[in-house]
């Protein structure tokens, strides 16, 4: 039988000092916590800190899109010669995997993927993904690499996925790392700080609202530090962090990957019984569709929003923005067929 995946993505502050430099002893630890788990996973890196290792290089760096693409560029070189560097006192080969989103968003092209890392795998390397930054178009881009390790990890059907953050967990009001989560209700989402790291692009509040995605969709998330001796063993053994545990899913390889590549370009806001329909596995009809916002072509993947504006799925339309703005009134119009709907 094949190993699991499991997915570790490391943020740019727990890769970094105050200067903005990548600490070595971190890396170091980093590949001896991968190394200890290899026998039991097909582990895939997901790691931050390009734009941090390479903004050094430009005079009077402000952090302008420009900049951040170009430092990013510069960065991921040297990042991966620092893994390279730690990796080899274990053998362990390490491939640049650089992505956007389209690599989810087509399921061809992410099937390919998917082939391209069995041969990784089968050849003891591990892949180091982060976001094609130099390239990646704007209004597609990943929101931050957040996202990217949870689309990878629903992508692969990993068995967790580890968040590793600066603070070592998700805290409480009073400052307290919860050791576990049963579910991202409102009563978490009220603890999150909205603060982030000036380097990198997420913050607490994107780790939560993907670990929602994940973990309903059956992938079980640990938001941690790097903290202990072997950080990702502990963490996996819920012995630090906090573990989200996952929902059972019954979706299939191509929901999961059609939630996963939820790139959506923009959003239907649903009316309470066309989001009853849809619980019920019916289509959703364009009557039910309160109104409608974004870009989309027919065959593009949205956002389905209930009447509070919390997304409840996502949709593969059938119509796009224009044929489906001229039909919201009528009854009997498919707006998505009900086996390209995924709900949450
Ligand atoms: N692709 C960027 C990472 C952006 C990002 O998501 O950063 P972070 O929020 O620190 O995980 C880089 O390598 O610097």
């Amino acid at each position: 039988m094949q190993k699991p995946v499991l997915v570790i993505k490391l943020g740019t502050a727990v890769l970094t000092n105050e200067k903005g430099e990548i600490v070595q002893a971190t890396i170091k630890k980093v590949a001896a916590g991968i190394a200890a788990l290899t026998g039991r996973y097909r582990m895939i890196l997901v790691s931050s800190g390009a734009v941090g290792s390479g903004r050094g290089f430009f005079s009077g760096y402000k952090g302008t899109l420009a900049e951040r693409k170009a430092a990013a560029a510069v960065g991921n070189p040297i990042l991966i010669r620092d893994y390279q560097k730690h990796f080899s006192a274990y053998n362990i080969p390490v491939a640049q995997a650089l992505c956007e989103r389209h690599h989810f968003s087509s399921r061809p092209r992410f099937l390919q993927l998917k082939e391209t890392f069995e041969e990784f795998w089968k050849n003891g390397i591990l892949p180091v993904m982060n976001e094609n930054d130099l390239v990646s178009n704007v209004e597609l881009k990943f929101s931050d690499n957040d996202e990217l390790a949870t689309l990878t990890a629903i992508g692969f059907d990993a068995e967790a996925l580890l968040l590793c953050t600066s603070v070592g967990g998700f805290m409480d009001g009073d400052g307290k790392i919860i050791p576990q989560v049963e579910k991202v209700d409102g009563r978490i989402m009220g603890f999150v700080q909205k603060g982030k790291s000036s380097l990198g692009l997420g913050g607490m509040l994107s780790k939560l609202t993907f670990t929602r995605l994940a973990t309903s969709l059956g992938i079980r998330v640990v938001i941690c530090g790097l903290g202990g001796v072997e950080p990702f063993a502990e963490a996996l053994a819920g012995r630090s962090g906090t573990s989200f545990t996952p929902r059972v899913s019954n979706l299939r390889a191509r929901q999961k990957w059609l939630a996963s590549g939820s790139i959506t370009l923009g959003s239907l806001y649903l009316d309470k019984g066309a989001v009853r329909a849809l619980e019920q596995r019916h289509s959703l009809l364009s009557v039910g569709i309160r109104r409608l916002q974004g870009k989309f072509a027919a065959g593009e993947v949205v956002q389905l929003k209930d009447e509070e504006e919390q997304i409840v799925g996502v949709a593969k339309v059938k119509l796009g923005v224009s044929e489906m703005t001229a039909t919201l009134k009528s009854k009997n119009t498919i707006a998505a067929h009900a086996d390209d709907i995924v709900l949450f």
